[in-house]
């Protein structure tokens, strides 16, 4: 490097520097410097965008589209003979995948990249580490390195990768992970899913839909998507036998072996074919299969952003902890308050839309901190994170979600009431389809009479979901909700239902009493 070139990276100083431009990224670089004059850059080491936008919530959510639309169809008099008995168009639903994930075309994240420069953020290719308070150490692609500082705050956003498990011969197997289901391009005959939460569930809904011939999902808990309410893993799993796929549940893959693995790229198969034997109650199986998906959570990008540089130490399983303005504890110096972390990498809820809230308030706290500014303020603190997080699993049915389960709900000691009904009885959910089948439930705080949880299991429920997420945060008193009408005949109308089983409840326990 020349004494010049030595100089201007010398003096690259920002207010601002955000370590991963996932979509939680983007906002906080966003929130921190508008209206006002800071500045900020973000640093990527792939595409600015992140996992959400090129191999995670976009692709998938794309892919899972027409999968839905087809079933009602399927069910639907009046439509029902147009599409007969076809199957999905695998090539075109996949060629709409590839134009809202960005993979038509050379450059990907361009846009995102002219959306960034557009609101004053800059964007520096590389990866980056922290190398001690307020400074960033870059690595370019081409091995060339360049030293940040942050003024004001570095924000880490670097999400998070597919865990595989250490399941002997599975590595080198060179299974497919989520990047290869979302994008993938061949479609195996044979297929094994290992895991059972929401990435599993997803992707076996619309690989199976896509040309899967045999698929089987091993799940070592007793059912699929554990941590809902126990009738969603059961509604999705009857769905997947109605449409051929196998569940295995309380089973673990031991062992895998692979003739020719080869690294053929994203979403092809990688190779001849595999052998897996998996551990069942009903003793050992070996299963024979194109293509094995790891579905198995994730391992956050942690160990490799140069904690060490400035004593911060992730938790057990290697997220960064931080407060309710997403600040990292006990990293401030004689200046103040400077590392922020957000999204995946805190392990708060591994969601875009939680991410993008956490970083909507670091954006604000750091703006305000700034300032000098007091962080008393409804937009300075999380509190959606504590017990209030929406969620929908796009399967056949859709799961959708907020707060407490039940069992949550019993576990932090509230005195819990319920209130569930069949979906299918509701009329405006009736007449979306023939076959529509789905549940919805209630938790109630007594104590309070407070709305803490809801589900919705069922076709087309997932619009729903945000009348409760606004019913949970707002602390709307049951009392109040019976004034909230729904208009008929709309799937909405189930909240008049559990409103009306849960006076029901009431007044059978008075009369008990
Ligand atoms: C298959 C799948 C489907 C999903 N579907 C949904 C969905 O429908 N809805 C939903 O809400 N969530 C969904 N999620 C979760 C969602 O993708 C994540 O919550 C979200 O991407 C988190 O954003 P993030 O910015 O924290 O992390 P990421 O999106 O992982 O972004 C982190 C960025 O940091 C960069 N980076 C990492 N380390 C460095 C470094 N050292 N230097 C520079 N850059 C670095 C990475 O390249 C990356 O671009 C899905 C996840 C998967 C796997
Ligand atoms: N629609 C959405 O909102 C959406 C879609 C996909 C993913 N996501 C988010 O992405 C994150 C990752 O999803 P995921 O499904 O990978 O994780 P997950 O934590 O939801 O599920 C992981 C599954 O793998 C199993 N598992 C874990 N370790 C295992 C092991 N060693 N051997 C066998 N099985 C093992 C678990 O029992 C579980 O069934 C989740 O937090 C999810 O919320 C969200």
């Amino acid at each position: 490097m020349t004494d010049a070139e030595q100089s201007r990276v010398a003096n690259d100083s920002w207010d601002v520097i955000v370590v991963g431009g996932g979509p939680p990224g983007e906002n906080v670089a966003q929130y921190a410097i508008q209206g006002s004059d800071r500045t900020a850059v973000i640093v990527e080491r792939e595409l600015v965008g992140g996992e959400c936008s090129y191999w995670a919530c976009i692709p998938s959510k794309a892919l899972l589209r027409p999968v839905q639309l087809l079933a009602t169809a399927r069910n639907l008099p009046g439509v029902q003979s147009l599409v007969g008995d076809h199957s999905l168009d695998a090539a075109a639903a996949m060629r709409r995948r590839d134009q809202f994930a960005g993979h038509d075309g050379d450059e990907p994240d361009a846009s995102q990249v002219q959306w960034a420069n557009g609101i004053g953020i800059e964007v520096v290719r590389g990866r980056a580490r922290l190398s001690g308070p307020r400074t960033v150490q870059v690595t370019a692609a081409d091995g060339t390195t360049r030293t940040l500082t942050a003024r004001q705050a570095v924000v880490l956003a670097t999400g998070t990768t597919a865990a595989v498990p250490d399941v002997p011969g599975l590595r080198e197997a060179l299974p497919w992970i989520s990047r290869d289901v979302t994008n993938l391009h061949e479609v195996p005959r044979r297929m094994a899913v290992i895991g059972g939460g929401v990435v599993a569930c997803e992707a076996a809904t619309w690989l199976r839909a896509m040309g899967v011939d045999e698929l089987t999902v091993i799940v070592r808990g007793g059912s699929l998507l554990t941590g809902n309410e126990p009738f969603a893993g059961e509604l999705v799993a009857g769905q997947f036998g109605r449409s051929g796929i196998r569940v295995l549940t309380g089973s673990q893959a031991t062992a895998a072996r692979r003739t020719a693995p080869r690294d053929t790229g994203e979403g092809r198969i990688h190779g001849g074919p595999v052998e897996l034997t998996v551990q069942t109650p009903d003793g050992e199986q070996t299963l024979t299969v194109d293509e094995v998906l790891v579905a198995a959570g994730r391992t956050p990008n942690s160990g490799d952003v140069g904690l060490d540089a400035v004593s911060v130490t992730p938790n057990g399983k290697g997220f960064v902890e931080v407060d309710d303005h997403l600040t990292v504890p006990g990293t401030a110096d004689e200046h103040g308050e400077w590392l922020y972390a957000v999204g995946d990498l805190t392990g708060r809820a591994l969601l875009t839309h939680m991410g993008k809230y956490q970083a909507r308030i670091a954006g604000a706290v750091i703006g305000a901190r700034a300032q000098g500014a007091s962080l008393d303020g409804p937009q300075f603190t999380d509190r959606a994170d504590h017990g209030m997080v929406p969620q929908v699993a796009f399967t056949e049915p859709p799961v959708a979600s907020v707060g407490l389960t039940e069992a949550q709900a019993r576990d932090a000691g509230l005195q819990v009431e319920t209130a569930e009904y069949d979906l299918a009885s509701v009329s405006g959910a009736a007449l979306l389809r023939d076959d529509y089948e789905g549940r919805a439930k209630l938790v109630i705080d007594a104590a309070t009479d407070r709305l803490v949880g809801a589900t919705f299991v069922g076709p087309e429920v997932d619009e729903l979901l945000h009348s409760a997420t606004i019913a949970v945060v707002g602390q709307v008193p049951v009392s109040t909700l019976w004034h909230a009408v729904p208009s008929f005949p709309t799937i909405s109308e189930v909240w008049l239902r559990l409103l009306e089983t849960l006076a029901e409840h009431r007044r059978s326990r008075a009369s008990e009493a």
